[in-house]
């Protein structure tokens, strides 16, 4: 019987063996991507990348925000990391040390530089799928750097929807095979299998969030009629409730997805025969001019009603606790309560997207609102995220209540 210190160094001498194995792989990584001129090459957003993690085999994926910090590049100064996202991989994203991270060659250029994933993968029961994520990558590699992201978060959509595996639980021929960018071009439009998006980490996608948040202020008021709606920026994608709809029974395949430059990336089966909601002028404003995250359009009754007693073109709130959760935008902080809050307020038109001049005057007279209100009609309020489009939300109908009251009683 072997002793228990034996058994002990063998142990460590079989994982020590195997932490060379990628350590090799680590360093030669490491050389690759400081070879251009001595210079370490510098990353953006949308580049396509070779990233090493963990035990995986070297993967390919892309230099894409982290939802949750809005970062793609952090500690700079000390340990440098990139946020990638891995192709074919349903979404499955990580902070990557930059000594872990090399420019995308190819897959023949890979295999020259370090041989040894060769080996790594044909160990592997990840083979097949790292060889669908390097195709995936090659064709990726050869667009533009939107076309690029808006295909990856389609292909991953698609393909996360197929089947369901990480990298953790896939194995060899488990996966169906990938979509092709070139496919989901056509499939915009085409009618083509898209289920409801399930994955692990989707309690806060916007597919999900969207039809949750309808119910949400469906009930307190705020969307009846199919009246107001939603949008949710994620990943540079821009996900759109449709028009017409009740809002409280919105599904998350019923989701428009477009880019920020307006151009469709996933729309619903057309036998749902829907279409994006009118307000989508309003929202990408408040995306492109407020760099929003999230804005949300509501039928309150208490906005009509605060407009109808304030017939000037704002709203002023004062001396109230509740003014802490509104967001002055130009100040870059939230209210204190004993400021004076300012909501502009525009006239109504025919058609939502007839708002938009006026809608984008009211943006640079107040430049610290993060509301517009539109008389006999609603209001749009955004925020950095869902979250704080929310909270602010909630804020102002509290703050419009409290408003309306003062202002029959005279108080
Ligand atoms: C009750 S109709 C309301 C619409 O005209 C519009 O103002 C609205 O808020 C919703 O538009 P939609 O296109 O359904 O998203
Ligand atoms: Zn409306």
């Amino acid at each position: 019987m072997k002793k228990a210190e034996d058994l002990k160094k063998s142990r460590y001498g079989r994982i020590s063996s195997k932490r060379k194995f990628n350590e090799e792989l680590d360093l030669s990584l490491a050389a690759i991507n400081n070879m251009s001129n001595g210079k370490r090459h510098i990353f953006n957003v949308g580049d396509m990348v070779w990233a090493k993690t963990g035990k995986y085999p070297v993967w390919p994926g892309i230099v894409i925000t982290d939802p949750e910090t809005n970062k793609f590049s952090k500690n700079e100064n000390m340990v440098p990391m990139l946020h990638i996202y891995y192709c074919n991989d349903a979404y499955k994203r990580n902070w990557i040390k930059m000594k872990q991270i090399s420019k995308f060659s190819g897959k023949e250029e890979i295999l020259t530089e370090i041989p040894k994933i060769t080996t790594q993968i044909s160990r592997s029961k990840l083979k097949i799928k790292w060889n669908q994520a390097v195709e995936e990558a090659e064709c990726l590699a050869a667009m533009n750097k939107d076309q690029r992201i808006s295909s990856f978060f389609a292909n991953n959509f698609l393909a996360s929807n197929s089947q369901l595996t990480n990298k953790a639980e896939s194995s060899a021929g488990e996966k169906a095979p990938i979509k092709q960018p070139s496919m989901l071009e056509k499939n915009v439009g085409s009618d083509h299998e898209q289920p409801a998006l399930v994955n692990d980490d989707s309690e806060d996608h916007p597919r999900n969030l969207i039809p949750e948040l309808c119910r949400q202020f469906y009930a307190n008021g705020w969307v009846t009629g199919t009246g107001g709606g939603i949008s949710i920026k994620y990943n540079d994608q821009i996900f759109i409730a449709p028009s017409g709809v009740q809002k409280e029974r919105i599904q998350p395949d019923d989701l428009f997805v477009q880019n920020l430059n307006g151009e469709d990336v996933i729309i619903p089966k057309p036998e749902k025969k829907l279409s994006k909601s009118q307000c989508t002028p309003i929202f990408m404003c408040s995306f492109t001019e407020r760099n929003a995250g999230a804005v949300i359009h509501v039928h309150s009754q208490e906005v009509v009603k605060l407009c109808l007693l304030n017939p000037e073109n704002e709203v002023k709130i004062t001396g109230l606790e509740m003014i802490k959760g509104i967001y002055n935008e130009k100040k870059g902080k939230f209210y204190d309560n004993d400021e004076e809050l300012i909501i502009p307020i525009i006239e109504n038109s025919k058609y939502e997207k007839d708002l938009v001049d006026t809608f984008k005057i009211a943006l640079k007279k107040y430049p610290s609102t993060s509301a517009v209100l539109v008389r006999n009609h609603g209001m749009y309020v955004w925020g950095s995220n869902w979250k704080t489009a929310k909270t602010q939300l909630e804020c102002y109908e509290y703050l419009f209540k409290i408003a309306i009251f003062k202002k029959i009683h005279h108080v």
